[in-house]
């Protein structure tokens, strides 16, 4: 078939489908979306909850809030908020950080929540300060209960416009690049924890604008966009945001396909840069070769096909990609860290080209990554 954009699509006689048997499984509009809203301490995440919970959305808002505490079982709040009235009910999320938390008592918070679905339609997740988004994000997708019943809609990050840099530039405690891939990597921390809530953040929320000049804030937002090059910036004074929907809530950000990369600035951060690579529309044969460049870069930090003399020792946080498959139905590709999934695309794209975004450390130059990428492809074809 030729590839014409403006082909009318083609038409299917309704009354040869076949029935659709009874859905075992829920149908994927009845799943709850969660977003996370993580930032270093005092950047202002209480303080959209609150903006966000007082606004005229129309959602019926359940909040976990897991702020950081020292004593053993503290009660967590859960409020929802309904018509700008809301109901606050303790919930139990354990002791310690969410990303040990939710995977063992957060997990059931979770599910226990959901045993109380129809009472809200939307579930915010505050995180501590100091919790590192990597280790959450996944559990939506490995979790398969907790996946059936909610989605990932994304992952917002307030930054303090006023303190980030200095956050940014204190020196790591270790100095390697990658290390053991168990699921404590925030043990040891090789990176701030602001890179690692900048670095998987869907949204950022560049906020605490009042206590910053305009040249200053500029300089910030240089700094952010080199460090994640696909996250939106939103500027805000006490979280704001000009409006919520789309900004906050309803992100789609891990079933959405549109990404553009902030251009420049690549290498004004030393830890942690945005790489993109882009490849002509693939044939559907060759997604399994995609699958095995993700594989080899993802869980073996190896490059296939890198220079042997330094082959780069790089981290990934995140990866975004987009498949154009002329024969077969798109492809999205989501990562957070060493999870990924290929996942058909919920509409054909506009775009003519396959795209990769990457984000993480010691990731080099993009030109290293294309080649790798293109050489990969093209072998699957011999
Ligand atoms: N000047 C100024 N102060 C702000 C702004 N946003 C929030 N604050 C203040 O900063 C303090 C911390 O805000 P929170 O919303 O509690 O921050 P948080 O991220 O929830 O903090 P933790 O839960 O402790 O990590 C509060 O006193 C807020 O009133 C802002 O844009 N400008
Ligand atoms: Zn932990």
């Amino acid at each position: 078939m030729l590839e014409d954009d403006d082909a009318p699509p083609e038409l299917v006689d309704v009354s040869t489908l076949p029935v659709e048997q009874d859905a075992v499984e829920e149908p994927a509009q009845s799943r709850v979306p969660i977003t996370i809203v993580t930032g270093y301490l005092g950047a202002g995440k209480t303080t959209l909850l609150n903006y966000i919970l007082t606004e005229k959305h129309g959602k019926k808002i359940a909040v976990i809030m897991n702020e950081f505490g020292d004593s053993t079982d503290i009660e967590k709040p859960l409020t929802v908020n309904q018509d700008g009235q809301e109901v606050t009910e303790w919930m139990e999320v354990g002791n310690g950080c969410i990303c040990c938390s939710v995977k063992d008592t957060g997990v059931m918070a979770l599910e226990s929540l959901m045993g109380r679905r129809g009472t809200f339609d939307y579930i915010l997740l505050e995180t501590t300060g100091l919790a590192d988004p990597g280790n959450i994000a996944p559990i939506f997708w490995m979790d398969e209960s907790l996946g059936s019943s909610i989605y990932l809609d994304g992952i917002v990050t307030l930054v303090d416009a006023k303190n980030i840099s200095k956050l940014l530039d204190e020196p790591s405690p270790e100095e390697t690049v990658h290390d053991d891939h168990d699921d404590h990597r925030h043990d040891s921390p090789t990176l701030s924890m602001a890179h690692m809530q900048i670095s998987h953040a869907d949204v950022i929320i560049l906020n605490k604008a009042d206590l910053v000049s305009e040249t200053e804030l500029e300089a910030v937002r240089d700094r952010i966009s080199a460090i994640n090059g696909v996250a939106r910036v939103h500027v805000t004074d006490h979280s704001k945001t000009p409006q919520i929907e789309g900004v906050v809530l309803d992100l789609h950000a891990y079933d959405a396909v549109d990404f553009d990369i902030t251009k420049g600035h690549s290498h004004i951060d030393p830890a942690i840069s945005t790489i993109s690579i882009t490849h002509a529309p693939i044939s559907s044969s060759q997604v399994p070769a995609v699958d095995a460049w993700l594989r080899s870069v993802l869980w073996e930090c190896t490059l296939p096909n890198s220079p042997q003399d330094k082959p780069p020792r790089f981290d990934i946080h995140r990866l975004k990609g987009l498949l154009v498959v002329p024969d077969g139905p798109d492809k999205i590709i989501q990562a957070v860290r060493e999870i990924f999934e290929i996942r058909e695309a919920q509409a054909s794209s506009e775009s003519r080209e396959c795209k990769i975004v990457l984000i993480g450390r010691g990731l080099g130059e993009a030109e290293v990554w294309q080649r790798s990428f293109d050489e990969c492809l093209q072998a699957s074809l011999e």
